[in-house]
């Protein structure tokens, strides 16, 4: 059986960033930037008042204080969006507002609480240096700067940045459009009234929904059946729209074992025992489309707790190399055991766990685990929080021991 890590690195190998496309600005927010942006402005694009308060010359209040105010007649308000330049005549001042442009003539702003807020004329009662509360022309961002790396992933402050820049397209690795086909005879879609044998799709909806949670755009066909030219030719029509495959189901040893059967002749395909559990039977390969695209294709296993295992440790960081993005490091914390559990031998175990903060130091987890343990027991998946690690070589975890944990929900979420 191949090691995890060893199965982890080959499909990473695999994978590798969509080709560049251009895009507006705000279509670019969730993915990474594919070429650097250098500015081609400076920001701010002038210079402009920080505070609230009077625009000064600094000569001219240079012996203000409370006892002794320094009076200025006000000549009239330079608000934010002001148009048209204003000059402040010797010995006057006007009032002005955070983010106006600084008028000529005057090197520095007195901030309102420091004046009696007088309209006609004011009473200012401090000195003000000159470039006081100013921010100056270019002080942020000068022409030529690098504003954002390539690899930047384009979040909220990234947006902000590139619209001041006035980048409004910008290059990226487009979101990875992902196909999740739900294979097995078995299937019903959520909400059909189940016959003799048969089960909800939740392998269908579950991928989807993790795939739209991590960015990428998913879509999924339902109830693939297990009979080749059909799965052929959902497998076709998958690979023309998508830039990822995700089947579940039929990759272990039954005798209706269809995606193994149909992939396994083409030799792009590979399938073979990881050593894992859940999730030991996986395939992986490179296919090419119709349009001659090369799209990875991950086979996963039927059971739904072993799909979703699979999706984690697997898919996922496939899928953020694909977007540009690094694979993904799993949030791991480290959790005192106060309920031992078995181990399979030559398998890392995934084990379903329930992490709480230790009643002693909340900056220490205590972990049990969350229930059954069977690879069709998706109840345990949802009570659990972590996915505990059991190496390799452990067949027994003990009371006292310490294991590492995957966070299946964010550190914050836990109590
Ligand atoms: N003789 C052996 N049998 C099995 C082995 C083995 O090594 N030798 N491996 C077992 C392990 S481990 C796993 S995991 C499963 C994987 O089986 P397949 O990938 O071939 O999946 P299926 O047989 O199609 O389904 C397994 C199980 O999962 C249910 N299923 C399938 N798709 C869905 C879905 N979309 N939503 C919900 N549930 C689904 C299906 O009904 C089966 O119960 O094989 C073991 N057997
Ligand atoms: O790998 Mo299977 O996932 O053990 O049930």
């Amino acid at each position: 059986m191949r090691p995890v890590d060893e199965h982890a690195a080959l499909l990473l190998a695999a994978c590798a960033p969509l080709p560049a496309v251009d895009v507006p600005l705000l279509e670019a927010h969730g993915l990474v930037l594919a070429a650097d942006v250098h500015s081609g402005v400076r920001l701010p694009p002038f210079t402009n008042s920080a505070m609230d308060g009077y625009a000064v010359r600094h000569g001219e209040v240079a012996a203000a204080s409370p006892e002794r105010p320094v009076t200025l007649p006000v000549a009239g308000d330079v608000a934010a969006g002001a148009r048209g330049e204003v000059y402040v005549e010797e010995g006057t001042t006007v009032r002005i507002m955070t983010g106006a442009p600084m008028p000529q003539g005057v090197d520095a702003v007195v901030a309102v609480e420091q004046t009696d807020r007088g309209t006609a004329q004011v009473e200012i009662y401090e000195a003000a240096p000159a470039g006081q509360h100013l921010r100056e022309l270019g002080s942020d961002v000068e022409v030529g700067d690098l504003v954002c790396a390539a690899g930047t992933l384009v979040d909220a402050r990234v947006v902000a940045l590139l619209a001041s820049v006035e980048a409004t397209t910008v290059s990226v690795h487009p979101r990875p459009r992902v196909v999740v086909l739900s294979t097995g005879d078995e299937l019903v879609e959520p909400g059909s009234p189940l016959g003799y044998g048969q089960i909800v799709d939740s392998n269908g909806p579950m991928l989807e929904a993790a795939c739209a949670e991590d960015g990428f755009v998913s879509s999924r066909v339902h109830g693939v059946v297990d009979d080749e030219s059909s799965f052929t030719a959902e497998l076709e029509a998958a690979l023309a729209v998508s830039d990822a495959v995700i089947t579940t189901g039929g990759v272990s040893a039954g005798a209706y074992d269809t995606v193994k059967a149909v992939l396994s002749r083409g030799g792009a395909m590979e399938f073979g025992p990881v050593a894992m559990q859940p999730g030991k039977p996986q395939g992986f390969g490179v296919m090419t489309a119709a349009d001659g695209r090369e799209v990875p294709v991950f086979t996963l296993p039927g059971n739904p707790v072993s799909a979703l295992v699979s999706y984690e440790v697997f898919v996922a960081p496939c899928l953020r190399v694909l977007a540009g993005r690094l694979p993904s490091v799993a949030d791991v914390v480290e959790a005192t055991v106060t309920e031992g559990w078995r181990a399979p031998e030559g398998k890392v175990q995934f084990t379903r766990v329930v992490l709480s903060r230790s009643e002693t130091d909340p900056e220490r987890y205590d972990v049990r685990p969350a229930g059954g343990q069977g690879s069709y027991q998706l109840s345990s998946l949802v009570q659990a929080n972590g996915l505990a690690v059991v190496p390799v070589e452990v067949t027994r975890v003990g009371v006292g021991d310490t294991v590492g944990v995957r966070l299946l929900v964010p550190r914050g979420e836990i109590t």
